[in-house]
């Protein structure tokens, strides 16, 4: 699913208004009367106390909007204008007055002396500032948000928590709406999957305006939301005659005294993705654990604690560098010698990457598309402390383009870069938060590399598998109890997800059984 900017949602409006020969009054009413059906199929008519807050601009002409509608199914409102600029739009001038016509007046709030009572079971509807937000909310306006914070009613955020921006994080923290569902028009938005903005959502759901297909299939994105019907298209089916020869062989370099385990999990990882060979390329100290502990992969050995320096005659379709290797001297120029000599794809995780950050003129070297694994403290050795999560995207953006590479920024939302393009990922959860996820996840993308699928590709499958893997697994697991080990053990149910149909509503359950 793309995720559009504002610029582009604003053009998108333009274009469908004139295409579908509607006014702009007609799609703040499409808008209002989506999120009206959502809360009615929901609330059934229930007796609680809805306080609409609503801005000047369109947001507010939405929440002015749904406030009609729900009055006119006998909901228990209270509608609140919060006055904070004199130019009111001219969609939220014809809602006002249509709402006026129904002898509905708003409570208007242009100051912080006195804001209403808000029950803990109450709802709040935050039409405050929608997409347009382009300068801090005046203290006033802060103050409300912290009114509805203290309230601890349940809030439902119309489009964009209000105090949030488009492309920028909030310069004042508190002065952002902290949604407990968000109601976004048409595309989610880029905010809600990052670090500093998601904070701000806990749930999210998109409703469908019609804006024009064409239009929106025809522009291009910076960031992409990935889920299974983007990763789906992107599946290589086994053919009935193939061997294990035709779906690859992976090369796994690393592990040192005592993180051994950590190229074992890489390497049974690669495996279970579907390689059809593996080699484990380990200090000699990590052979009967190897071959114990992953009797179908093969183990080449050098050195005795460290690698000192690889050496090897097999022929790998793809290379995966750095799991638990260590950063002694030795190794270093090891690695350095192999960059320089290798062009087979690459994915570089954990000390490869600390190896690289150290001696960034070894990335000149890297194959093109490697593939690079960075958790948070990785990435800042390679690219230098950021400012905001902007800013980090920029940073990451001009690294992939400079060096060919593709950066894959684990974290909630994990997002692979490839030079101006981002994609997020939709799948994985707080469990994965625990040692050797890492290791599975760099054994992942070689593994699929190696089968002949594109590096990005790899990347960004690989990453929504190790995520489906893990949220499959917490069902009976649990959060604290999920191991590494059971993200790889769960790959083969995350490959079956993807075919698996969604699970029908009751109502056609039951036609269908009939
Ligand atoms: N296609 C869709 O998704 C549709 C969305 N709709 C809704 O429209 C809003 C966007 O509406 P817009 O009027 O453009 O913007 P806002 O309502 O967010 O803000 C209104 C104006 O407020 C001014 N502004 C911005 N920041 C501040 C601030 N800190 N303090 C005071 N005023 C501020 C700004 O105007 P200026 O000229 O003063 O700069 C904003 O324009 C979208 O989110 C949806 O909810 C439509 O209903 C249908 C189509
Ligand atoms: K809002």
């Amino acid at each position: 699913m793309k995720l559009f900017s504002a610029e582009q949602i604003y053009a998108a409006d333009k274009f469908t208004i004139a295409k579908q020969n509607i006014t702009s009054d007609e799609l703040m009413e499409r808008s209002a009367v989506q999120i009206f059906n959502w809360m009615h199929l929901r609330m059934q008519g229930a007796p609680v106390k809805i306080h609409l807050f609503c801005g000047i601009g369109n947001n507010g002409g939405d929440g002015i909007a749904l406030a009609r509608h729900l009055q006119e199914h006998g909901y228990n409102i209270a509608v609140y204008v919060v006055n904070y600029s004199t130019k009111r739009s001219k969609d939220f001038l014809i809602n006002l007055d249509r709402l006026k016509d129904r002898k509905i007046w708003p409570n208007f709030m242009d100051s912080d002396g006195e804001f209403p009572e808000i029950g803990a079971d109450d709802i709040i509807v935050d039409a405050i500032f929608g997409i347009g937000l382009n300068r801090p909310p005046a203290k006033w306006v802060g103050k409300l948000i912290d009114h509805f914070h203290a309230s601890k009613a349940f809030i439902l955020s119309v489009d964009i928590p209000s105090g949030l921006y488009m492309n920028q994080v909030p310069e004042q923290k508190d002065a952002v709406v902290r949604a407990n569902f968000v109601l976004s028009f048409q595309t989610p938005k880029l905010v809600f999957f990052l670090p500093e903005t998601g904070i701000y959502i806990d749930q999210w759901e998109v409703l469908d305006i019609g804006l024009d297909m064409e239009f929106l299939t025809a522009e291009e994105t910076d960031y992409e939301l990935i889920g299974k019907s983007e990763v789906l298209p992107m599946y290589v089916p086994r053919t009935k005659f193939s061997h294990k020869g035709t779906h690859g062989h992976v090369l796994l370099v690393g592990g040192s005294y005592g993180k051994i385990g950590a190229v074992t999990l890489a390497s049974v990882a690669a495996l279970k993705i579907g390689s059809g060979l593996v080699t484990s390329y380990v200090p000699a100290c990590g052979y009967t654990i190897l071959q114990t502990a992953l009797p179908e992969a093969m183990v080449l050995t050098d050195g005795e604690t460290a690698i000192t320096s690889i050496d090897y005659t097999i022929k790998p379709s793809a290379i995966g560098i750095g799991m638990g290797m260590g950063t002694e001297t030795q190794t270093i120029q090891a690695f350095a010698t192999f960059l320089k000599s290798n062009s087979l794809p690459l994915v570089i995780d954990a000390d490869g990457l600390n190896m690289l950050a150290s001696n960034m003129e070894l990335c000149s070297f890297l194959s093109k598309q490697t593939v690079l694994t960075p958790h948070e403290g990785e990435l800042e050795r390679l690219v230098g402390k950021w400012e905001d999560d902007f800013d980090k995207l920029a940073k990451v953006k001009a690294l992939s383009k400079k060096f060919d590479c593709i950066v894959v920024i684990k974290g909630a939302h994990t997002i692979t870069v490839y030079h101006d393009k981002g994609f997020v990922n939709t799948t994985g959860n707080p469990g994965m938060a625990t040692a050797g996820c890492g290791d599975v996840l760099s054994g992942i993308i070689t593994g699929l590399i190696a089968q002949g699928y594109e590096s990005l590709k790899a990347a960004i499958f690989g990453v929504f598998l190790h995520g489906k893997s893990a949220d499959l697994q917490i069902e009976s697991k649990g959060y604290q109890a999920l191991l590494a080990s059971d993200v790889v053990e769960g790959l083969g149910t995350a490959y079956l997800d993807l075919f698996k149909l969604p699970e029908k509503p009751p109502q056609q359950e039951a036609e269908s059984q009939e």
